[in-house]
C-alpha cells in the first residue's frame, strides 16, 4: 500500500470557492479530481481489502429497516474517526475542510459526519431512488439528520459503457419521480466529488457491470 503524507489544508482555496459558489446556485456540485490521485488508490486498496476481507455486510436501507438486495445492493463498513491510517485521516481532513467552508459560507450549522465505504459488485442493480433524508425531517423542516451528501468515488477506471452513473433528480417531487424525470447522469470516476443538499435531491445508483467503489458520508446537524 502506498504511503500518503497528511496535510492540513489539503483542499485548495479554489476548489472550496467553487464548491461553495456551485452549492450556493444549484444546492448541489461536482468537483472532479478532488483528491489526488495516488491518495485515491490509496483509499481505493483500504475499500478492496475491507471487502475481501470479509469486513463489510450489505447495507440495510430505511424502508425495510434491513438489508434488501432488490432496493440497494452495495456492501458498506463504516469509518472510525480515529482509524490511524493516513490516507482515512487526509480523507476526513479534507472532508472537513469542506464542513467548515460550508458553515462559514452558507451557514447551514453542520455539526458531525458519519462515513462509510461502499462497494457494489459487479453486476449490481445499483441503490433504488431514495433521499437521504428521513421523511420526519423533511416535512417537519425539523433540525438534525442529515443535511449535506458527499460521495467521493474511488473507481480506477470507469468505461462509459459501464453503467453505475449516480442519477440525480433535479426537480422537487413529494414522491419518487419517474426514471425520465429531469435528472443529470453522473459517471462514477475515481477522484470525484459530489455534494448535495440531503433533503433535497431525488437519486438513484444505477445497475454496473463493474465493481463500483466509492466512499459516501453525510454531514449532520446535529
Ligand atoms: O454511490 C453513489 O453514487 C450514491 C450512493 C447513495 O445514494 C447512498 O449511499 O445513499
Ligand atoms: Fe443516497
Amino acid at each position: 500500500m502506498k504511503t500518503v503524507s497528511i496535510s492540513t489544508h489539503s483542499v485548495s482555496d479554489s476548489v472550496i470557492e467553487t464548491l461553495i459558489d456551485t452549492l450556493a446556485a444549484q444546492q448541489y456540485c461536482v468537483i472532479d479530481q478532488f483528491l489526488a490521485p495516488a491518495l485515491v488508490t490509496s483509499l481505493r486498496e483500504i475499500a478492496q481489502a475491507q471487502h475481501q476481507q470479509g469486513h463489510m455486510h450489505l447495507a440495510g436501507t430505511s424502508q425495510a429497516g434491513m438489508a434488501n438486495a432488490n432496493l440497494r445492493s452495495d456492501h458498506i463498513v463504516w469509518l472510525e474517526e480515529d482509524d490511524p491510517q493516513p490516507a482515512i485521516q487526509h480523507y476526513l481532513s479534507a472532508l472537513h475542510q469542506v464542513q467548515s467552508a460550508v458553515n462559514r459560507d452558507l451557514m447551514m450549522g453542520l455539526q458531525t459526519f458519519e462515513t462509510h465505504f461502499a462497494v457494489y459488485p459487479a453486476g449490481s442493480v445499483g441503490y433504488a431512488t431514495h433521499i437521504d433524508q428521513f421523511r420526519l425531517h423533511r416535512e417537519a423542516a425539523s433540525p438534525g439528520g442529515r443535511a449535506l451528501s458527499a460521495v467521493l468515488y474511488l473507481n480506477e477506471t470507469w468505461p462509459d459503457d459501464a453503467g453505475g452513473a449516480l442519477r440525480l433528480y433535479l426537480g422537487e417531487h413529494a414522491h419518487p419521480p419517474a426514471r425520465e424525470a429531469k435528472h443529470i447522469d453522473i459517471a462514477p470516476t475515481g477522484g470525484k466529488l459530489v455534494l448535495f443538499l440531503s433533503g433535497r435531491f431525488w437519486h438513484e445508483v444505477l445497475p454496473a457491470t463493474l465493481p463500483r467503489v466509492s466512499v459516501t458520508g453525510w454531514f449532520k446537524t446535529r
